[in-house]
């Protein structure tokens, strides 16, 4: 669960900051009406407005790294309300922690492998010990082209 307390300078500050999810699918909801979450497409931020009773999918690090980039893991970050608190649920879909994350050879057509190997522990390890950090984490997974 996330709580965003209102703040009266909310466009001064983020309630959480711009970041991608580790695991495969996150699956969200916007347990109140306040709207909150944006996501960052070709450089600019856009909110995402909640449906009633609407579940939002996310793709997360571990879906564009097994499918060699095809499906990209979405910056999102969570903006505040002025008088507002703002709660949401997020269920993180994600594998055993051994696991050793890789593009699978269906997505690897032109022999191109574009993702370093990486563990899943290692994965949540470096999340949980650096800021976030917008894509870049994600980004240094990325073999050199
Ligand atoms: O509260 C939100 O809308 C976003 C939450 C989120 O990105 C997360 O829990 O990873
Ligand atoms: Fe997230």
């Amino acid at each position: 669960m996330n709580y965003y307390p209102p703040c009266l300078k909310a466009d001064k500050v983020l309630g959480l900051s711009p970041h991608t999810d580790l695991d495969g699918l996150t699956l969200l909801l916007q347990v109140n009406d306040v709207q909150g979450l944006q996501i960052n497409k070709d450089g600019k931020w856009f909110s995402v407005n909640a449906l009633n009773d609407a579940l939002i999918v996310n793709i997360g690090d571990t879906l564009e790294i097994l499918s060699n980039g095809k499906f990209r893991s979405v910056e999102h970050r969570a903006v505040v309300h002025p008088s507002r608190e703002r709660i949401s649920a997020a269920l993180f879909y994600y594998p055993c922690q051994d696991l050793a994350i890789s593009p699978l050879p269906d997505f690897v057509k032109d022999g191109k492998v574009k993702y370093k190997t990486i563990s899943y522990q290692d994965l949540l390890t470096e999340y949980f010990t650096a800021e976030l950090d917008g894509r870049n984490r994600l980004e240094k997974l990325k073999l050199e082209p």
